[in-house]
């Protein structure tokens, strides 16, 4: 199984990196990113213990696989998935959105249907199952990007000024085709092995050049990262920042100055229907879903358990209103993983033998993400009150025996000694009030789609024939006579 010393040492492949109009030379060792793939090879050790009781054998290699990479075969093979990636999850305590799990079960759910990429002019299906082996193999580290620039939402690609704004062919040789563009927004793309490159929003047949989807290596030639401005260089420290220190996995804007890409992998190629296919068709984005859903719902506990916390801490938690603040929280913890186990339950196999978690409760949860999330936010805001900011600006403060004396005096609670005070503290901002936890904020409202695109999927998806039915039926039941 792979190590993380085995994916640090792969960083080192010369990728572009830009950060504050520098290229970034060694990204496993810069303030930027050094945080984050050391959490992320904290995860692919967890996942090399036997104890952590991740891998399987995979029926497609033969070989020893981590779980998160596997076809979901059968219940059980669903369980031992949720199993593996709340593994993880608990790991980084739900504050990587992108964990290698993510971008892995969409290819998994791809593999699972071959046929929807040989139904184009060129039958690609092979290159996604060969791919998909080689992430058996391999455990690579696998970030998205498959949203267009956000130039307009009013036109799509081909309608926009410039050509090739958003990523597109320019050139299609024997060996490949070669791509020039633009595409948002790779979470984890700095420091993944590997980014999947293709657009989920609808395209129109004027934007066939853009209706791609590929695998690249973060390494390519011609491929440049743009990060957004990092936080974890500028956190003083991890007990003043606790999360920003670990869980910063950088988001950037992709740009391709004519990249190669060879064929092999290549996924879909100018073809719009068969954009909608692999998402949409092969069970892909309902078992990512799943997986995203799994961590948010480890995240959701770890909030309600710091807002308990605080509450104990502050000497409020069993007043009426607090508890009925956190009762609050609670329910909205216990929704989502409820919905996880849910999707679990009503899950049942396709024609091709893959078993797809239950559409209603995936994508149900995820329907009231962008309410749900920043209402938790808000009771936790509220339970810290000024407590976030009655705290020392630095560890250094509390270091210098001339400031300590008065720390260790006026800030501190019963049981809780002013180190361990400002510690949850500091931890609760980092939640709520950071940098860090403002991207989080937003990263949970639309990491998945905007809100309006994510109803879609829970209106599409619930079933609304059953529960029609149900209502004509009981207006037949009666009449004017
Ligand atoms: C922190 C973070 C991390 C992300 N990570 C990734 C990643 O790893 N990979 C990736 O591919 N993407 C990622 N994304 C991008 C994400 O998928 C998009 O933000 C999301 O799909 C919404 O697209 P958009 O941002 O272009 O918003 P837009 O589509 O521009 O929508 C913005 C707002 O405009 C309004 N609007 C737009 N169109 C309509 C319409 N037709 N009808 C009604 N209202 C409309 C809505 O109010 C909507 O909320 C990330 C985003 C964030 C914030």
């Amino acid at each position: 199984m792979r190590t993380g010393k085995h994916y640090l040492a792969a960083l080192n492949d010369d990728r572009e990196i830009y950060v504050d109009g520098e290229r970034i030379r060694d990204v496993a060792n810069h303030p930027a990113f050094a945080p984050i793939a050391t959490t992320i090879a904290e995860l692919y050790d967890l996942a090399a213990e036997p104890a952590s009781k991740m891998t399987f054998t995979a029926p497609e290699t033969g070989a020893e696989a981590n779980r998160v990479y596997g076809i979901p075969r059968s219940r059980e093979d669903l369980a031992d998935f949720r199993h593996a990636a709340e593994t993880w999850a608990r790991h980084t305590h739900g504050w990587v959105g992108r964990s290698p799990d993510h971008v892995a079960t969409f290819i998994a759910g791809f593999a699972a249907h071959p046929e929807a990429f040989s139904a184009g002019e060129r039958d690609l299906s092979a290159n996604v199952l060969a791919y998909h082996q080689r992430l058996l193999t391999e455990s690579r580290y696998v970030s998205y990007a498959i949203i267009p620039p956000q130039v307009s939402r009013a036109t799509t690609a081909h309608a926009w000024d410039g050509d090739f704004v958003q990523v597109g062919v320019v050139e299609e040789t024997p060996d490949g085709i070669v791509v020039r563009g633009a595409q948002m927004l790779a979470t984890g793309g700095p420091v993944a092995d590997d980014i999947f490159v293709s657009c989920i929003k609808p395209l129109t047949e004027d934007d066939r050049d853009f209706a791609i989807s590929f695998v690249v290596p973060a390494g390519t030639p011609g491929l440049k990262f743009y990060c957004r401005r990092p936080y974890a260089p500028a956190a003083t420290s991890s007990y003043d920042y606790p999360l920003t220190t670990r869980y910063d996995e950088t988001d950037a804007l992709l740009v391709f100055d004519d990249a190669f890409i060879p064929w092999e992998n290549v996924f879909v190629d100018r073809d719009v229907a068969g954009l909608r296919r692999q998402f949409f068709e092969t069970g892909a984005h309902v078992l990512g879903n799943w997986q995203a859903q799994i961590r948010f719902s480890v995240k959701l506990q770890f909030i309600a358990g710091l807002a308990r916390k605080v509450a104990a801490v502050n000497g409020v938690d069993k007043f009426p209103g607090v508890v009925e603040k956190l009762g609050e929280l609670a329910s909205l913890a216990a929704v989502v993983e409820s919905a996880v186990l849910a999707a679990e339950y009503t899950a049942s196999p396709d024609e091709a033998g893959l078993w797809r978690p239950g559409k209603r409760a995936v994508y149900g949860a995820m329907g009231l993400q962008a309410e749900l999330y920043p209402r938790a936010l808000a009771i936790l805001r509220e339970l810290v009150g000024g407590g976030v900011l009655q705290v020392p600006s630095s560890v250094a403060d509390m270091r210098n025996p001339e400031t300590r004396s008065d720390i260790d005096r006026y800030i501190y609670s019963p049981g809780a000694p002013a180190e361990e005070r400002i510690k949850l503290f500091k931890l609760a901002w980092d939640a709520v009030g950071s940098e860090f936890g403002g991207r989080h904020h937003q990263y949970e409202m639309f990491y998945a789609g905007a809100p309006f695109v994510v109803k879609g999927y829970a209106f599409r998806n619930y079933g609304f024939e059953g529960t029609l039915a149900d209502v004509d039926a009981f207006l037949a039941s009666y009449g004017v006579e």
